[in-house]
């Protein structure tokens, strides 16, 4: 099985299921450091990253704007002095699918500086 931060995200269509709770309980497993929040009854992946300054949280909130680029699919970001808080959900099915979870393995490899690709 391919790591998810290798995967890529598909095309997201309004009919296109949400995980199951099965599905969300295995895919947690592969981002530890994330954790669920709901927002006007939107379940949502999220996870702040700690920097030294502003200067760096910007950077990296600039990187996950190119990865959402490249992948199609787009986060919140919140940019503070010395955090960036990244959200992950697809709008159109308010709620989580399988591309969350790839992208918030995405930005863990890129926080971690370990891209490959
Ligand atoms: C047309 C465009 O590809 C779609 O609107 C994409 C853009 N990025 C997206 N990002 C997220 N998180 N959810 C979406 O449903 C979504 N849809």
């Amino acid at each position: 099985m391919t790591e998810l931060n290798q995967q890529h995200c598909e095309a997201c269509r309004a009919d296109a299921p949400r995980v199951t709770e099965q599905e969300l309980a295995d895919l947690r497993q592969a981002i530890p450091d994330w954790i669920l929040v709901e927002e006007d009854g939107v379940e949502k992946l999220q996870r702040a990253f700690p920097f030294g300054n502003f200067v760096d949280a910007l950077a990296f909130s600039n990187r996950i704007g190119e990865l959402a680029e490249e992948e199609g699919h787009h986060p919140a970001l919140l940019t503070e002095y010395g955090k960036t808080t990244v959200t992950w959900w697809t709008h159109k099915i308010h709620g989580l699918h399988r591309n969350d979870f790839i992208c918030a393995a995405k930005t863990d490899q890129i926080f971690q500086g370990n891209e490959t690709d």
